[in-house]
């Protein structure tokens, strides 16, 4: 059974699109696939409880859909810093909440299970008032699966991924591959981009796992518009 967590160079780098993606082409493969959002910030209300958009996807990319809470334990309504939502709903975010919560979520065996983070890497779970400041790194580093990161190319996103990819390293993490995701239709000297960034990664034995190119208006429950995507990349391996 492999395990994932994808991050990104920010919000709205595509970690969403890609982590469907990545489900998509591991059934493809003929592997079972579970699809985990453990904090979700932008939340409909629907038959009783909040829903995500993103935890919505990876639970229909789940070769078993499981109760939506199962996908998605922590679903807070404002499409704002989840610290923020959350004390908006007078709750305060922890690791060791988050690791109990999901629990059944961490339980689910699957041959590919994917978690996604929400934002960047250093995206905070509280502010600190009640202890240290804990942030979703902090999670990630108690699942302790390897990271892929999604690199959302617009202009100042070398810096973001250089970061991002430093941060990483410091957090002893296991960096399986990196995405570059065209998220701009028209972005100005893009290759030249993906180059700077494809040199810099291989010098720290990242490997791409794909260039996807800008899909306008895609529908990602669309399986044969989500097919393009997956073409582009290649699984992670496993540690
Ligand atoms: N390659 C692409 N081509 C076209 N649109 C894209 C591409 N990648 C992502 N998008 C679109 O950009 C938007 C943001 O992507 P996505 O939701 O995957 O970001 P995210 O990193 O998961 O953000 P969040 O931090 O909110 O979880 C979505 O509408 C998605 O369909
Ligand atoms: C609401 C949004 N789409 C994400 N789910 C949360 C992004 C949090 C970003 C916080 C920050 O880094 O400033
Ligand atoms: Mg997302």
């Amino acid at each position: 059974m492999a395990r994932f967590f994808v991050t990104g160079t920010d919000t709205d780098a595509g970690k969403t699109l890609i982590s469907a993606a990545l489900l998509f082409k591991a059934r493809q493969q003929g592997l079972s696939t579970f699809g985990l959002k453990p904090v979700a910030a932008g939340c409909e209300r629907h038959q009783g409880q909040w829903c995500n958009d993103d935890a919505k996807l990876l639970r229909y990319y789940s070769s078993q859909q499981h109760a939506y809470h199962v996908h998605n334990p922590i679903a807070l309504p404002a499409a704002i810093a989840p610290h923020i939502a959350a004390a908006q709903q007078q709750q305060t975010l922890s690791v060791s909440q988050l690791l109990s919560v999901c629990q059944p979520s961490l339980a689910v065996e699957a041959d590919f299970h994917l978690t996604e983070g929400a934002g960047g890497w250093l995206v905070p779970l509280n502010d600190g008032t009640q202890g240290t400041i804990e942030t979703l790194a902090d999670f990630a580093i108690r699942l302790d699966v390897p990271v892929v990161l999604v690199v959302g190319l617009k202009l100042g996103a070398i810096n973001h991924a250089l970061l991002t990819a430093q941060m990483l390293m410091a957090h002893q993490r296991s960096v399986v591959g990196w995405v570059a995701n065209a998220i701009q239709p028209d972005m100005q000297v893009q290759t030249e981009n993906i180059q700077f960034l494809r040199r810099w990664f291989a010098q720290n034995n990242i490997p791409c796992l794909g260039e996807v190119p800008h899909c306008a208006g895609i529908d990602a429950y669309d399986e044969q518009q989500l097919a393009k995507v997956a073409e582009a990349l290649s699984l992670p391996a496993d540690r």
